[in-house]
């Protein structure tokens, strides 16, 4: 579960990002953010994993207050979090199966359960095949899904993703929205930030609508309800 309360974020040149977020996500919720270009979408996310810390407000993820985690804490905390981006954001040399394995090495699995995890997750977003494959021998939409795959290979209770079909096609865009109803089917929270009119209005979940760094409409089952 995620609980923001009187949440206010300014950024160290000045700009107040968020102004006063209250919200409650609960846990298996699918969750879109949607709003105009820099309405803080983004930082809203960014609050969820401790990527930013708020001026004030509490943020509480997983039964853990955010705002009070130690930096040393902050790693173990994460890993119950996966989080995909629109620029996918892999290591360029290395390969589909070690960018996956990588995320089971830093916290020290053993061996075989990192291959067992990674040949899994891999299936899941139906990239067996590409294993050995760098992220440059794979199109955009590939390459999304392999960021996926490293996103849930932990088993997140929740998972972040910041505008994930923001660079792909719209017939890529609907493989990747499966994977995420897919994810989101076996219990795992999914906020998703997105411009995307088409996805919002078709797979219709709930719906948080942002401006100028405030929450403006919180829907179920919403519309995207902007002009774009
Ligand atoms: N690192 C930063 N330093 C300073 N200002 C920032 C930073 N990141 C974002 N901002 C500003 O904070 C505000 C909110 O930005 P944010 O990225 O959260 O918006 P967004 O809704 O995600 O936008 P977009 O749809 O373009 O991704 C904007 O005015 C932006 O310029």
């Amino acid at each position: 579960m995620i609980e923001m309360k009187d949440v206010y974020m300014t950024y160290q040149n000045g700009v107040v990002a968020l102004n006063g977020i209250s919200v409650t996500i609960n846990q298996g919720e699918f969750v879109y953010i949607v709003g105009h270009s820099g309405a803080g979408k983004s930082t809203f996310t960014k609050l969820m994993f401790r990527e930013e810390l708020p001026m004030k407000g509490t943020i509480v993820v997983n039964n853990k207050d955010v705002t009070q985690l130690k930096w040393k804490d902050v790693p173990y905390f994460r890993r119950n979090i996966g989080v995909v981006y629109q620029d996918f954001r892999l290591l360029p040399r290395l390969t589909v199966y070690e960018n996956i394995a990588f995320a089971l090495e830093v916290i020290e699995e053993s061996p075989k359960n990192i291959r067992k995890r990674v040949m899994t997750v891999l299936d899941q977003v139906g990239l067996k095949n590409k294993a050995r494959f760098i992220p440059d021998e794979l199109s955009g939409g590939e390459q999304q899904r392999v960021a996926i795959a490293r996103a849930i290979v932990n088993r997140p209770s929740l998972l972040i993703a910041d505008e994930p079909t923001g660079n792909l096609d719209p017939d890529t865009s609907w493989e990747i929205m499966h994977i995420l109803e897919e994810i989101n089917a076996s219990g795992t929270t999914v906020v998703m930030a997105t411009h995307s009119k088409e996805i919002v209005n078709t797979v219709r979940k709930r719906v948080i609508a942002m401006e100028d760094g405030m929450i403006v409409r919180d829907e179920h089952r919403g519309e995207y309800g902007y002009e774009i």
